[in-house]
């Protein structure tokens, strides 16, 4: 429950939490008055004096049931805008350290974001509007015990004892249920990888449909049917819980009217007024154990989301927004020096380095090499994405870490090999269109897009015009370093060879130094300098061929 809280409370606001509960305490207070008022009223009634009261009650009565509809009404209004609070407020929160946490911790992490946003926040905001509740009744339950003392100790300490043989039941029974529970969301994660891979692999799944039955029966069916079950155990276990609670009090009640109040002589108005109250009790107690699994649900909920909130915040490298961009005049040059890096999630372990390289302003440097000998994940920790295990990057001289990772950051303007192209772009504050119906007629786009307010009019093109217009795009951030992984793998003969021969060689001109992964050997001697990467490690190829040779 205090990671319920400690999750909720700070996303409420101040105050908030407690206007919530002093309204809870109200509605319970209401409760338990009418109870009281409705006791009261019986027992003079059997002992024939309440005819004089009756209009004094009637205004209680009314007076009772006003302030109740309106304590409810505003309560109601509060649970409806707090969970809405807490959902959307959650939501932002999760994206918001998605977005501050580093790249790594977030590819690795992927499934648990989105199952943090999709059931998680559903979980505990379901749960938020039930806290309410919960604590209407624990109030209720509450009053109602210390009136019960009030009217009969004797009795009282029974009831007590009960209670708390409820409460030792409920306790030991709960720790197994919780389990069943977090099982059951641990197999969320499972449902989210099979619902991801049908989705992205519709296409796959449609030319095969073998595949995607294979993924319903072995995936999907099974997390299903272990869900089911873990699910359906811990429910039970909580009804079971519910029925035992019932039981225990129906047993009290049945043995307060048949023994306890002959063997004890307690007067007949008074134990009216105590299987009356011992009633109301009953309600709230049936009340918190329904409410209790949904808890139990959130807590774990809660502790999902403060074990994720805990990764994503553990960041080593810092993508707070960067205090100062560094422009084309400002970059010299990059010095890498025995940087080396690891993958350690994996059995192998591939590991890049030691790698030394100088790269220096207005540069074209290509970087080729077999197919996973490292040359992506050498990029990666070159552009600050990934921190490299040793070694060091230095940037005009200066050591780049922590502080300035930002800053660092902003040199680069990147076309990845599986790109993302966004529909908005992200423009400099001197932008006028002129550059970019300049850079739409290079790479041969004009009518197929157009640009308007930032935003393009499509995205939905063929592959090499989607990565001409990915490269559009990073060249209208104007950073002073391009990076392209195998941008012209999707591009035809004649583009590519426009791209290698004209438009390189215009960049340069422009100022702009470029770091390209590419296999087109064709074009090897466009390079300024031409390295291969070689299981890890890089090594410069002191002779580039220099002759241009047209693609067959
Ligand atoms: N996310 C990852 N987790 C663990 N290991 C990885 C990961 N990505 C790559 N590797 C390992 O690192 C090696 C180098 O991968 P990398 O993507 O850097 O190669 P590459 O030279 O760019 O290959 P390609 O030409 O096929 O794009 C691979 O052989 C793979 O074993």
């Amino acid at each position: 429950m205090r990671r319920i809280f400690k999750m909720v409370v700070p996303l409420m606001g101040r105050g908030g939490m407690l206007k919530y509960i002093i309204l809870g305490i109200l509605s319970g207070g209401c409760s338990f008055f009418f109870i009281k008022s409705v006791t009261k009223a019986v027992g003079l009634m059997m002992s024939g004096t309440f005819e004089s009261q009756r209009t004094m009650y009637i205004a209680v009565f009314a007076g009772i049931i006003a302030l109740f509809v309106l304590v409810r009404k505003t309560l109601s209004t509060a649970i409806i805008k707090l969970s809405q609070t807490l959902f959307w407020n959650l939501r932002k929160e999760v994206l918001m350290l998605v977005l501050k946490a580093n790249y790594r911790q977030v590819s690795d992490r992927r499934l648990e974001v989105h199952a943090a946003i999709v059931s998680d926040v559903n979980v505990l905001t379901n749960a938020s509007m039930s806290i309410i509740e919960f604590t209407t009744a624990m109030v209720l339950a509450a009053a109602s015990l210390i009136y019960l003392a009030s009217i009969s100790v004797v009795l009282f300490l029974i009831t007590l004892v009960v209670a708390l043989g409820g409460a030792f039941i409920y306790h030991y029974n709960s720790r197994k249920n919780n389990q069943y529970f977090e099982n059951g969301r641990k197999l969320e994660n499972n449902f989210l990888e099979s619902l991801n891979q049908i989705l992205d692999g519709f296409k796959e799944i449609y030319m095969e449909p073998a595949r995607g039955q294979f993924i319903f029966n072995e995936k999907v069916s099974r997390v299903s049917k272990d869900a089911y079950n873990n699910n359906t155990h811990a429910f039970t276990g909580f009804l079971n819980n519910q029925i035992t609670g019932q039981v225990l009090f129906y047993t009290l009640i049945s043995t307060i009217v048949t023994f306890f109040c002959v063997a004890l002589r307690i007067p007949t108005a008074q134990t009216v007024s105590y299987i009356f109250t011992l009633l109301y009790l009953l309600n709230a107690i049936e009340t918190i154990m329904v409410l209790l699994p949904g808890l139990m649900r959130a807590r774990i909920a809660a502790n999902h989301l403060m074990d994720l909130r805990q990764e994503l915040a553990n960041t080593k490298l810092d993508s707070r927004m960067p205090e100062k961009y560094i422009t084309l005049e400002m970059f010299e040059q990059i010095t890498v020096t025995d940087l080396q890096y690891q993958y350690k999630s994996t059995e192998n372990g591939f590991t890049i380095g030691p790698v030394n390289l100088e790269f220096r302003k207005g540069e074209t440097i290509f970087i080729y090499g077999g197919n996973g000998s490292g040359k992506t994940t050498f990029v990666h920790t070159v552009l600050g994405l990934i921190p490299p295990d040793a070694g060091t990057i230095r940037l005009n001289g200066e050591l780049v870490d922590h502080s300035n990772y930002p800053e660092y950051r902003t040199l680069f303007a990147v076309v990845f090999s599986d790109f993302y192209l966004f529909s908005e772009l992200s423009l400099p504050s001197n932008f006028n269109d002129r550059k970019w119906l300049y850079y739409l007629h290079l790479f041969e786009l004009e009518g197929k897009v157009t640009l308007e307010n930032g935003r393009l009019s499509t995205t939905a093109l063929s592959m090499g015009q989607r990565k001409r217009l990915a490269l559009i795009a990073a060249l209208l951030e104007e950073k002073p370093i391009l990076v392209i992984d195998e941008w012209a793998a999707d591009q035809d003969p004649y583009f590519r060879r426009k791209f290698y021969t004209e438009i390189i060689p215009l960049l340069k001109r422009e100022g702009i130094s470029i770091i390209a992964i590419t296999h087109d050997d064709r074009y090897y001697h466009c390079a300024d300098k031409l390295y291969k990467m070689d299981y890890g490690h890089l090594l410069e190829e002191f002779s580039p061929v220099h002759e241009t040779r047209i693609e067959s």
